[in-house]
């Protein structure tokens, strides 16, 4: 010891800082580099070791968390964990114990694409939406505020706009058909769901269906645009400021500071698309609180229409008239009889607009896609169709068309939109079984991989409705009906709230396009690779999924 300090007090200066530099870098590579300390915490779980600083962040980026999540769960089993970055994750890839994770676990952790820079307003904004909150309290008002929209008799009403949407699908699809003329079905079912989501939530006829014939108005384009981008931004990759962030916390501050300094592309896109959002969320705010003002009654107010439906149980349920979504938020209020300020009604209006649309769209298109792939299931969609006769549809309608709900559950298990839920202990360590999982994990439960687990459906990469059909033979043979082993909305308080409001969407547009369509897939696209089937938080195809629509009665 004595004789090292005094060979350290023979050192010239310079090369005593230059040691204690060299050593501070070693040490904060050593602490950021190799996260020792999560390292130990997580000791019991196996998982990739990663590489250095960047952990397995760059294969998730590259290749998505579906393909991921399917190699990992193979080679490392029920639960595993691996580095994003700094950020240590733990995926829990077994249908019983996801299921017990979304149960308990009612708290998200954030993403970190360049929202995660915003501030202030910005921030609160984007973390008030029923999806992105963690504050409980509020999340079970907001949650039964939004509820009413999905009840019996508000879908009723919904129905009507959804087959408008449809309609007016049709349309497009019987001019492509007669012209022999392949189109992306992806885009064109977003730009259906937009419409419907649009006219839930804000009440406005967005038309966005005409978008590409030039007849659309410049608002509902902006308001298209900004959706898609929202989406299109949301990863580590859209921004040089989020990964080195998402590499070393500590530089979290000093990127915020640049982001906001010198945007780069995708900063700025983010903020623009906010910006049109919320712009046309707020005007709408505004209007409709002009109209309260004026003196409509106050249950009109409310959003409530008037008389109430009678719903099939009996009781007098209260039906929401599409576009009363604001007016229900404006009017909603917190536990303690506060009520909710504009930005948190706004904020859960852009919510919806954001949840519904894309994943509804995706829904619809894998499921034409799995159609298109096996002609022979398509068929047999048809005749329960032809037999069942009608060409406008309601919920009521849905529960007499068995196969045509085996064909989406199906699709939505090989293709669940939501490709992974996301969960995070925020303030104690949470204890699953024998492993504990400390606070400021990141929990992910990878839907994709569990749905398509052999253990849980035989055949898994196979599209075989029958399995999904009470009393078919394939029913009992390739469904060994685990609890958690179909979770394409969630589970627990967390669960998707609109899923009522998407199956209805999804059945009554497909029922409508197979009465008057088949649909050829064109080349090229037999596999997911070929397809380019992609994820991030969303599982989507990477530039859409092309198909011939055929009219039925020429074929
Ligand atoms: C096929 C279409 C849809 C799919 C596959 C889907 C899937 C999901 C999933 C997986 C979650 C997370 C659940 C969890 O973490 O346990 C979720 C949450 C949510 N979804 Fe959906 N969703 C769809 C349509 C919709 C629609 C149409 C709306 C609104 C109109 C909506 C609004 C929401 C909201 C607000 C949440 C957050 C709920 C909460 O945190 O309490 N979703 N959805």
């Amino acid at each position: 010891m004595d004789s090292d300090s005094t060979a350290l007090q023979g050192l010239p200066g310079w090369q005593l800082a230059a040691l204690a530099a060299t050593l501070s870098l070693a040490f904060i590579g050593l602490v950021y580099g190799y996260h020792p300390v999560w390292r130990y915490k997580l000791r019991k779980i196996p998982g990739p070791a990663g590489a250095w600083l960047t952990g397995s962040l760059p294969d998730v980026l590259a290749h998505g968390v579906h393909v991921m999540y399917t190699e990992w769960g193979k080679k490392y089993g029920k639960v595993f964990k691996y580095f994003s970055g700094a950020q240590p994750v733990v995926v829990i890839n077994d249908a019983e114990l996801a299921r017990l994770v979304s149960l308990r676990l009612s708290t998200r952790h954030e993403f970190r694409g360049p929202a995660s820079l915003f501030t202030g307003k910005e921030k609160e904004f984007n973390k008030s939406g029923l999806f992105s909150t963690n504050d409980k309290d509020f999340h079970r008002s907001a949650k039964n505020s939004w509820l009413p929209v999905f009840n019996s008799a508000s879908l009723e009403i919904s129905s009507k706009e959804m087959n408008v949407g449809a309609d007016r699908l049709a349309a497009i699809l019987s001019r492509a058909a007669q012209e022999g003329r392949e189109l992306n079905i992806w885009r064109q079912f977003g730009h259906m769901t937009m419409d419907v989501v649009g006219s839930a939530a804000f009440g406005v006829e967005l038309r966005t269906q005409e978008a590409e014939r030039g007849m659309n108005s410049e608002e509902a384009e902006k308001l298209v645009w900004a959706a898609q981008t929202i989406f299109a931004t949301g990863s580590e990759k859209s921004s040089i400021y989020t990964y080195p962030g998402a590499i070393l916390p500590v530089l979290n501050p000093l990127m915020k500071a640049l982001a906001h300094l010198f945007p780069d592309k995708g900063i700025t896109q983010a903020i623009q698309a906010r910006k049109v959002l919320r712009g046309t969320v707020a005007e709408l705010v505004k209007e409709t609180r002009r109209q309260e003002s004026e003196g409509g009654k106050k249950e009109a107010a409310a959003g409530l229409s008037q008389p109430a439906p009678t719903a099939a149980s009996g009781k007098r349920a209260r039906a929401v008239e599409p576009g009363s979504f604001l007016n229900l938020m404006i009017n909603s209020k917190h536990s303690n009889g506060e009520p909710f300020s504009d930005l948190l009604a706004s904020s859960q209006a852009f919510t919806f607009l954001l949840a519904g649309y894309e994943t509804t769209a995706s829904a619809l298109a894998f499921t034409v896609y799995c159609l298109a792939k096996y002609p022979e299931k398509m068929d047999k969609l048809v005749k329960e169709l032809d037999a069942y006769g009608a060409d406008t549809f309601g919920p009521s309608d849905l529960p007499k068309l068995p196969y045509l709900e085996a064909c989406l559950k199906e699709a939505m298990r090989l293709y669940p939109p939501g490709v992974f839920l996301i969960r995070e202990p925020l303030t104690e360590d949470f204890h699953l079984m024998d492993i504990t999982i400390p606070k400021g994990t990141w929990v992910h439960v990878p839907v994709f991989s569990i749905q398509r687990d052999e253990k849980y459906f035989p055949k898994a990469q196979e599209f075989v409705p029958e399995r999904w059909v009470e009393g078919c033979p394939e029913e009992k043979s390739l469904n060994r009906h685990v609890p958690g082993s179909w979770m394409a909305f969630g589970e627990g308080t967390r669960v998707c709230v609109g899923q009522r409001f998407a199956l209805v969407e999804a059945k009554i547009t497909l029922a409508k396009l197979f009465r008057r369509f088949t649909f050829k897939l064109s080349p090229g696209q037999e596999t997911d690779e070929a397809m380019g089937l992609r994820s991030f938080f969303t599982l989507g195809p990477a530039e859409g999924i092309f198909v011939t629509p055929v009219q039925r009665s020429e074929e």
